[in-house]
């Protein structure tokens, strides 16, 4: 019987959730355990895991599935590829994703570790139709529209913002890659709304799209994790002009981005030490199965 790969699952929230449940459908893996930063009350649906809040507490872990917030990923990446565990994450500031790659590919490759960065849905498996849309027409114009739906990136932020106690941010699409975001949240006792209306309106994460922040009682009265994208390349093949390809897609957020971090996770057993983009990463290594067969299958 081949060796089953041994995955951490570093942060218990929506992602951390769902990478439980995508280890579990996927026969080539098992669950070392969930690292938290606090092992605390022990939570009835992980007590099938061993849960602690230090990597080093775990056996023999092959790879780690970071689901913490994006902006805390950089530091832990750094400490868990360190100890040469591979880490696979689903960063999704996508103006600073090189600079992720290249701060992590040394530190991979001194401990002969293997990091795969930015490995949701977007960034993510969008990153490959986007790069193969540009193969198959090199010239034209890639339109990105999302939703309407939950963004876990947005809500994580603005959750993040003092002051706020709850958020969801929804986005909305205006067409042509313009998004409108609608931010509800549920105010800490005592916080200013007009305070933090203006601090998460000048977020990095919002500051470039027409943003709403609206005051609600209940942000879970409102929460419905469901997301989508549709995706446009019109373009160019040679020198015939007009090729127009699409791809859409409307999904449970968390339970793809999830999925696509196991195959990533996979895909880390199988390169060279470093840290890589989805794009650099050969499809088939996503995939569990013998080389041969699925190129039977899918080629
Ligand atoms: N690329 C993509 O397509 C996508 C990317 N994402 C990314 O996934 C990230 C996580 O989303 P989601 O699961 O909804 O977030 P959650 O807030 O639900 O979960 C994050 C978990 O990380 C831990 N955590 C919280 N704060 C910190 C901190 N400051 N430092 C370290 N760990 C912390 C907590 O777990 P514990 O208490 O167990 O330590 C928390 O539950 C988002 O920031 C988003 O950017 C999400 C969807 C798609
Ligand atoms: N990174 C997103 C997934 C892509 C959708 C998106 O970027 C958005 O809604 O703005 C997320 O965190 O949910």
């Amino acid at each position: 019987m081949t060796k089953k790969i041994r995955a951490a699952v570093v942060g218990y929230g929506n992602i951390g959730k769902y990478a439980i449940e995508a280890l579990n459908a996927a026969d080539d893996f098992e669950i070392a355990g969930v690292v938290r930063r606090s092992a605390g009350e022990p939570l009835a649906e992980l007590a099938a895991y061993q849960v602690v809040d230090d990597i080093d507490k775990l056996d023999n872990v092959d790879v780690a599935i970071l689901c913490s917030p994006t902006r805390a990923i950089k530091q832990i990446a750094q400490k868990i590829l360190a100890k040469g565990i591979n880490t696979v994450d689903s960063f999704d500031v996508h103006s600073q994703i090189v600079d992720l790659k290249n701060t992590l590919d040394p530190i991979a490759k001194a401990n002969n570790a293997v990091s795969v960065v930015a490995a949701g849905w977007d960034p993510g498996s969008d990153s490959i139709v986007r790069t193969l849309m540009l193969a198959m027409a090199p010239k034209g114009i890639t339109y990105t529209n999302f939703g309407p739906g939950m963004s876990m990136g947005h809500s994580v932020a603005a959750r993040a913002i003092p002051g706020v106690k709850e958020a969801l941010s929804v986005t909305v699409p205006m067409g042509t890659g313009v998004h409108r975001r609608l931010v509800y949240i549920e105010l800490e006792q005592g916080a200013d709304f007009a305070t933090v209306e203006k601090t998460l309106k000048a977020d990095d994460y919002f500051a470039s799209d027409e943003t709403h922040v609206k005051l609600v009682d209940c942000v879970d009265n409102l929460k419905d994790m469901g997301h989508g994208v549709h995706l446009t390349h019109k373009g160019v093949s040679g020198e015939t002009q007009n090729q127009l390809f699409e791809y859409s897609m409307r999904i449970n957020n968390p339970a793809l981005t999830s999925q696509f971090l196991v195959s990533a996770a996979r895909a880390t057993t199988k390169l060279n030490s470093g840290a890589y983009t989805v794009i650099e990463v050969a499809p088939i290594h996503f995939l569990q199965g013998e080389t041969d067969k699925l190129i039977e299958r899918l080629v």
